[in-house]
């Protein structure tokens, strides 16, 4: 392959690698073959992967923060920017005036739905299906999570046949997206793998999205990238790592965008973000909060020169 540039052998970003020598992106990791990417071990990609930011939503939860009634009030709104709130119930939807889109929020564990909306999963079905069919009279997208898909921090295992039944019920209700949760972030490839081949035998795999949290460190490459190598193509992720559930005692934040961000624009792979954009956000929020990012990448471009 020629003479190798001393960037490779100073291990400078992957990016600005094949940005600089585009010669070495096949060579370093994968060659383009008809609208997937094959990687040198033959494993298929998304060309596209859509990024949920749900750093406002869930990475400013645990901050003292108005309710969102204020803040839909206070923001300034951008043109082609959707501004989600989630609502749980009737009440929260009534709230969400000026939302452009809204989700619902079921759990695959009976005692965190218990513990996080104060009812049981069949309770909620039944409070999400009166939301749902009101957003959809008001052509309002709902978008459904479900939380615990790979661990409840109260029940431990949860099994993918509950899972299955969650998202399926979501998805049958109406929600043109299910984001499947790590809430507490103690997946790993081999139960999500599981876990989405369960749910995939009965919602489409083009409907789902996944969410993890990064408390054992497992949410980027190993969870993700194994999602990404079954097909699914939305990704929620947080700027700066920001978040953790309230409810789920022990869990970190969200997997960082920008640590995302790098990952797939590193494998070739589209998203639309910019990513020195979202560090630029990353450090105005962190600077507001006074708190360090967690994003790896975001502490690496720090340290450059
Ligand atoms: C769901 C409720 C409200 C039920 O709470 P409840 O106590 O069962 O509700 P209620 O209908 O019995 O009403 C009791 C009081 O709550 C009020 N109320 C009733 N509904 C609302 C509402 N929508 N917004 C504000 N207030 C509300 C209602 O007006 C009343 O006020 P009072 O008359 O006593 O003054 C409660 O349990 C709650 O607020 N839970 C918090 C849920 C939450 O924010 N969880 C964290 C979200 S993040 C997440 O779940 C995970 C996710 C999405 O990030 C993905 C992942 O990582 O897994």
């Amino acid at each position: 392959m020629g003479n190798v540039p001393t960037t490779v052998k100073h291990c400078l970003s992957y990016e600005q690698l094949v940005q600089d020598y585009p010669w070495l992106r096949r060579w370093l990791l994968e060659e383009k073959v008809g609208g997937v990417f094959l990687t040198t071990a033959g494993l298929e990609y998304p060309e596209f992967v859509k990024i949920v930011e749900v750093g406002p939503r869930d990475g400013l939860q645990n901050e003292k923060m108005a309710d969102h009634t204020d803040v839909l009030r206070g923001i300034q709104r951008a043109p082609h920017v959707q501004y989600p709130v989630l609502t749980p119930n009737m009440q929260g939807f009534q709230d969400a005036l000026g939302a452009t889109e809204v989700a619902v929020f079921g759990s695959a564990s009976e005692t965190f739905s218990k513990k996080n909306i104060n009812c049981s999963i069949d309770e909620s079905m039944q409070r999400f299906e009166e939301v749902i069919n009101t957003a959809k009279e008001r052509q309002i997208p709902v978008r459904g999570y479900v939380s615990c898909a790979l661990g409840c921090p109260h029940e431990g295992h949860i099994e993918p046949s509950k899972v299955v039944e969650v998202a399926k019920r979501l998805y049958e209700m109406g929600c043109y997206e299910i984001s499947l949760g790590d809430t507490i972030g103690v997946g790993t490839p081999g139960s999500m793998f599981n876990m989405l081949q369960s749910v995939m035998k009965e919602v489409p795999t083009n409907t789902l999205a996944v969410h993890c949290h990064d408390t054992y460190g497992q949410a980027l490459l190993p969870n993700i990238l194994t999602a990404l190598q079954m097909g699914v193509c939305v990704v929620d992720s947080a700027v700066a790592g920001l978040g953790g559930c309230p409810y789920a005692q022990g869990s970190s934040g969200n997997v960082s965008t920008e640590d995302v961000l790098y990952m797939l624009h590193g494998m070739g792979i589209e998203t639309g973000v910019n990513l020195a954009k979202v560090i630029e956000a990353g450090d105005f929020i962190c600077n507001a909060l006074c708190r360090k990012t967690n994003s790896k990448v975001a502490q690496a471009r720090g340290r450059a020169p």
